[in-house]
Formats: C-alpha cells, sequence, structure tokens
C-alpha cells in the first residue's frame, strides 16, 4: 500500500484517534459476533504497547444524525474491557466537553471510547466543524475501519483535512493486501464466485472482473435474471426485468474476452419461500410456474467445486442460495468446502465480506480460507474497482 501505516509513526506520547468498525450485532446489550472487534486488536494492541493514547471511534447501526441509546457503543466499551489489558474509558458523547474530559483522564497506553459518531449530522454530511471537532482529540488519525471505509462520513474521510498525518491500521492493510493482490496480481486460474439476490448490486463488480478473471460462477438468486436473458423458464424465481437485457450483454462480453461464464445446470426449487416448502431438483429446462429456484442443485454444486478447486485465486461474493434456510444452503455449504479444499491445496481464496461471510461462518469454515473481509459494501466497492474514501483519504508515504 502506497500510504503510511501505523508502522511509519512514532506513536510513545501521542494522541491516536482511530477509526474502527464496530458496527457489531447487540442484542438485549450483549454482543453477538465480534468478529469486527477482534480484527481491530492488532492495531489496538500496537497503540498500546508503543505508549500511545487510545480514542476509538466507531458508527453503531443507522441512527440517522440523532441519539438512539439503543444504538449506543457501551456495551462495545464493557466487551472491549474483556479483550485487552488496560483501563478502556467511555464517553457518553464523541465531541465536546464530555469527550475531552474523559480523553484527559485517559493516560498514555489506556483506551477511550467516544459514544457512536452517528449520533450527530455532521458524521454523514462530513462536516466541516464537526471534522475540526473529531480531529482536536488527536495528535495523529488512523483508520483501521475497512467496513467503513467507503463512506466519505467525518470519521473516516473529512476528518483527515484537519488530522496529519492519517494512517492505515493494521486490519485496513491485510483487507487491501488480499483484495489488491487477488484483483491486480492473481495467480491463475483467478475464478470470481458471484451470487446473492441481486444482479443490479454485482453489475459493476461482473464488469470490472470480466478484464481480471479466467473464470466467473454464477449462482443464487440473480442466476435468474440470466435465465431469462438465455429465454430459459425460471417460474416464480427472482428475477430483476429491468436487468434482463443487461445480463445477456454481461454473457456476450465474457465470450468475447474469453471469460468463462458458468451458470447453474441444475437448480433446487421450492413451492414457497420457507424451509418446510415441498421441493426438488431439476436441470436447467425444467423451473415450472408456481415454483421458485432457491438454491443451485447437486450436480451445479460438484461442478463449481471442481472449478473451485482446480482454481489459484478465488473471490466469492453471494451465497448460492437461500443459506438462511438449512433445506436450501447445501449449494452454499459446498461451494464454502470447495474453498476450504481449495485453501489447502494452496489457492488463495477470499470471501468479500457480508452474506458470504455470514454463511463461511455458518460452514464453520472461517479459519480454512486466505480471508474473509470484515467489509460487505466496502469490499464490493473494491471489487467493482472503485477507490474507497477511506483510503484515498490517507497520507501517501
Ligand atoms: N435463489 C434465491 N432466491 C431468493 N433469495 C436468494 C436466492 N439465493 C440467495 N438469496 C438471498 O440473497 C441474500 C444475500 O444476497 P446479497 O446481499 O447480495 O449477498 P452478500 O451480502 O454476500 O453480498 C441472502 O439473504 C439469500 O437468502
Ligand atoms: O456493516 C457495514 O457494512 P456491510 O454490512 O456492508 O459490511 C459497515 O459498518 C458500514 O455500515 P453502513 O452501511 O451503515 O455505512
Amino acid at each position: 500500500m502506497d500510504k503510511m501505516t501505523l508502522k511509519d509513526v512514532d506513536i510513545e506520547g501521542q494522541k491516536v484517534l482511530m477509526r474502527v468498525d464496530f458496527n457489531v450485532p447487540i442484542e438485549d446489550g450483549r454482543i453477538g459476533d465480534d468478529n469486527r472487534i477482534i480484527q481491530a486488536l492488532p492495531s489496538i494492541k500496537y497503540v498500546i504497547e508503543q505508549g500511545g493514547k487510545l480514542i476509538l471511534m466507531s458508527h453503531l447501526g443507522r441512527p440517522g444524525g440523532a441519539v438512539d441509546k439503543s444504538l449506543s457503543l457501551k456495551p462495545v466499551a464493557e466487551h472491549l474491557r474483556t479483550l485487552v489489558d488496560t483501563e478502556v474509558y467511555f464517553a457518553e458523547d464523541c465531541i465536546g466537553e464530555e469527550a475531552a474530559s474523559v480523553i484527559n483522564k485517559a493516560a498514555d497506553g489506556e483506551i477511550v471510547l467516544l459514544e457512536n459518531v452517528r449520533f450527530h449530522p455532521g458524521e454523514k454530511g462530513n462536516d466541516e466543524s464537526f471534522c475540526k471537532k473529531l480531529a482536536d482529540h488527536g495528535d495523529l488519525f488512523c483508520n483501521d475501519a475497512f467496513g467503513s471505509s467507503h463512506r466519505a462520513h467525518s470519521s473516516v474521510a473529512g476528518v483527515t483535512r484537519y488530522l496529519q498525518p492519517a494512517v492505515s491500521g493494521y486490519l485496513l492493510e491485510k483487507e487491501i493486501k488480499y483484495l489488491s493482490g487477488s484483483i491486480n496480481n492473481p495467480n491463475r486460474p483467478f475464478v470470481a464466485i458471484l451470487g446473492g439476490a441481486k444482479v443490479s448490486d454485482k453489475i459493476g463488480v461482473i464488469e470490472n472482473l470480466l478484464d481480471k478473471v479466467d473464470t466467473i460462477i454464477v449462482g443464487g438468486g440473480m442466476t435468474y435474471t440470466f435465465y431469462k436473458a438465455k429465454d430459459l423458464p425460471i417460474g416464480d424465481s427472482l428475477v430483476e426485468e429491468d436487468k434482463v437485457e443487461l445480463a445477456g450483454n454481461l454473457i456476450e462480453k465474457a465470450k468475447k474476452k474469453g471469460v468463462r461464464f458458468v451458470l447453474p445446470a441444475d437448480s433446487v426449487i421450492a413451492d414457497e419461500f420457507k424451509n418446510d416448502a415441498e421441493h426438488k431438483v431439476v436441470g436447467m429446462n425444467g423451473i415450472e410456474d408456481g415454483w421458485m429456484a432457491v438454491d443451485i442443485g447437486p450436480q451445479s454444486a460438484i461442478s463449481f467445486g471442481n472449478i473451485i478447486k482446480n482454481a489459484r485465486t478465488v473471490v466469492w461474493n453471494g451465497p448460492m442460495g437461500v443459506f438462511e434456510m438449512e433445506n436450501f444452503a447445501d449449494g452454499t455449504n459446498a461451494v464454502a468446502e470447495a474453498l476450504a479444499e481449495a485453501t489447502e491445496m494452496g489457492a488463495t481464496t477470499i470471501i468479500g465480506g457480508g452474506d458470504s461471510a455470514a454463511a463461511i461462518k455458518q460452514a464453520g469454515l472461517e479459519d480454512a480460507v486466505s480471508h474473509v473481509s470484515t467489509g460487505g459494501g466496502a469490499s464490493l466497492m473494491f471489487l467493482e474497482g472503485e477507490d474507497l474514501p477511506g483510503v484515498v483519504a490517507l497520507t501517501d508515504k
């Protein structure tokens, strides 16, 4: 990365203002999946060990620029206390006297977590005076919030206009290393496997990857817009009518570029959108009216698996079916297992956050792949070939 990192700055005695992505699931005051917090620990511990005073800021949910106590970061502060060997203070506001006095109270080597930055409208607005107030807290800025780096918000990007140096944290650096390495310098064959509900969410990714990959595999709900473009019957399956033409064009483009474009040869179809619906496996021509596709079929699972296992670089974004329902999770699990096998055989395998990250966890294989991104939207933007505002804003080396 051509941006400064934590290693490039002296931290002892400095106030390090660090943006993290602590946007984690919280229910009844208890943290659900704390992976995003765990992934931020290397940067957090480094600053403490170096004798810096660490001021953490994050958003939680989408409170819309007003205080919403149900989206307070206080439970995260409590959780963080169990993960580090130093004092963790919590400031009930991210700016103003409250924040200043708590920061004052903390010593070097200790941590302050500021309240949800999205309780202020200035956060999303990238508002000048709000950026300045945040910037006043620190001697230097560090962005370790990969999952938020696609947002041009005050605490992610705008703050760097008033606080330099602005350096990358270890998680951000690791995410960019994996994503950019796979995209710009892949070992071949390079295979992208894309799924999820909508083609419209993945158009930019497909367009960008068509210039990079050897094979694109499409699964999940978006398959059936491609099926329609090929005049295959889709019954009541998910379809984006206004994207059918574009889907056809993407298939044509792939052909012209010599990229193999693979669709499922069979699907699991159900007569209702529920786990215990009647369901059966049909081939490409077999989706009847009154039935909807909910997963790739077993034949597709095998052929997708074989392509993945022969790849040297694999990027996966989007589940192969309605994996939240046990009966329709087989295709997604098969892909997860193939990625794990490919990794064991030396391939670099990357999972692009969001539902695919949830799916690999559900399959218990998150440690068996090279990298599971902590950012859904952020990794999609990266795979689209777009610059992330939270990275662009950092100080050049
Ligand atoms: N055949 C299908 N029909 C309807 N929904 C589907 C189908 N396949 C996958 N889905 C849904 O797509 C959703 C995930 O899509 P998306 O948000 O695009 O993935 P990601 O977050 O990994 O980018 C899941 O909730 C899943 O149930
Ligand atoms: O959870 C997040 O995004 P993700 O679900 O796309 O990974 C990030 O914390 C960003 O949150 P936002 O989409 O409310 O800006």
